[in-house]
């Protein structure tokens, strides 16, 4: 009877508290997972599901839009207004994909080309083509590795993968002050140009290494190549990916600039950059200016890569501070920090940062003549216009990366760039 009585209890009393204590634990388990999953859709944002789940899901929906305007069939756009400007940049914030559609027009007009667009047209489909087949360095002070080639060949474990005329030569060669790198000193282009060659090819391309040296190149135009962040993933998912970013609107004069010294006869900046002037359409198909949307390239490599593997370096301190730049990339890389303000001195002729002592060299150098140019003198009011286009695409790298490149407090200095 006592036992019939306790299995009584039992069967009344405990196995509430036991169904208790399984649904709460089932609850924190489901809780958890749900967490997690929640963390991962925010470290890979773009993983298959990623338009559909979790909080970057309007981040990806805006870029969706974005994207699709811009390469939807004219391409041209005109600017944003104010009103449209802060309603997108708010929308990424508040990730109101609906709000943003409402606000962010952008607008196709179908006007027929005026005498210098069609001049520019035809500069587009001839030069452009060219421009492709180039590489983004002219050095020719570039030089042959000449250290000492005990050890082995590897292939990278980190890249600089862009931009071009970011200041991605002067990062490299600073770098390769550091015992612990090796770096090919010309831009192997494998991933863009060369991918038929082979794995092979591209290793015998590098310098030796010796146990505990980072084996590196460094390539601009990865960045903007479309399939380079699925063949560098398949090389090696770990590798460490270094971004130099310019503002967009220099990077745009600067790139301009180095056409301009091969190529003189070329339209003015003014010319190429719209499609329309008086329209006020700008013309994003034009290499220059596609190559500072950098969030929309950024989003492609966010597809295979997280955050976590890419280093942004900005443009603009690695001339005005490049010791500050350097230990954080070293730190990224898991260098010591070697490189120092020890390492650099301003060049007053140069006006740039220069090496104290290069990588090969017991001499002071400075970059070459290719680096540092100084650029035509453009139209302020064109520069207003590029600023104003992409604020919202800065914005929107800016919330990426959770870093502030402050482009925008520039608008009135860009007028430095003429240099005049
Ligand atoms: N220390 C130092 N010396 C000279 N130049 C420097 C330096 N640091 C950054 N920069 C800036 O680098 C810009 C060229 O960028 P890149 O080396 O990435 O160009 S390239 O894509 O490899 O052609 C180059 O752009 P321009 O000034 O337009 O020529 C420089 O502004």
């Amino acid at each position: 009877m006592a036992f019939w009585s306790s299995t009584s209890v039992f069967t009344t009393k405990v196995p509430r508290k036991v169904l208790f204590m399984f649904t709460l634990s089932l609850s924190v388990t489901y809780l958890f997972y749900s967490l997690m999953s929640c963390y991962n859709s925010l470290q890979f944002p773009l993983q298959e599901n990623y338009v559909y789940q979790g909080r970057l899901v309007t981040e990806e929906t805006t870029f969706v839009t974005l994207r699709e305007k811009l390469y939807s069939a004219s391409q041209g756009f005109t600017e944003f207004t104010e009103a449209e400007r802060s309603t997108a940049v708010s929308t990424v914030k508040d990730h109101n994909a609906e709000a943003e559609q409402r606000t962010v027009e952008w607008i196709r007009t179908q006007a027929a080309p005026t005498n210098s667009a069609a001049l520019a047209a035809a500069y587009h489909t001839t030069a452009l083509e060219r421009e492709h087949q180039e590489f983004s360095t002219t050095d020719s002070e570039l030089r042959v590795n000449c250290t000492s080639d005990y050890g082995e060949k590897k292939l990278p474990q980190a890249i600089i993968i862009g931009v071009k005329k970011g200041g991605t030569r002067a990062l490299l060669e600073a770098l390769r002050v550091h015992p612990d790198v090796r770096a090919v000193g010309n831009e192997p282009h494998f991933f863009d140009r060369n991918y038929e060659k082979g794995l092979d090819w591209y290793r015998d391309l590098m310098p030796s290494t010796l146990e505990g040296q980072i084996t590196m190149e460094k390539t601009p135009s990865y960045f903007v190549t479309n399939h380079a962040p699925k063949r560098i993933h398949s090389m090696a998912r770990d590798i460490k990916l270094i971004i130099v970013v310019r503002n967009p609107v220099t990077r745009a004069i600067s790139d301009y600039t180095q056409t301009l010294s091969k190529k003189p006869e070329i339209p003015t900046f003014e010319v190429l950059a719209f499609k329309n002037r008086t329209l006020g359409l700008i013309d994003a198909s034009w290499s220059a200016l596609r190559i500072g949307i950098y969030a929309l390239h950024l989003e492609t490599w966010m597809q295979y890569f997280p955050l976590s593997q890419m280093h942004f370096v900005s443009g603009e301190r690695l001339i005005v501070d490049p010791a500050g730049e350097m230990a954080k990339v070293q730190d990224f890389l898991g260098l010591k920090r070697i490189v120092t303000d020890k390492h650099f001195y301003f060049n007053k002729t140069k006006g740039f940062p220069c090496l104290k002592k290069p990588e090969d060299s017991s001499t002071p150098r400075c970059l070459g003549k290719s680096k540092g140019r100084t650029h035509p003198k453009i139209d302020p009011d064109v520069i207003r216009r590029l600023q104003k286009f992409y604020k919202p695409f800065n914005m929107m790298f800016y919330q990426m990366t959770g870093q502030n490149f402050e482009w925008e407090l520039e608008i009135d200095s860009e007028s430095r760039s003429s240099r005049d």
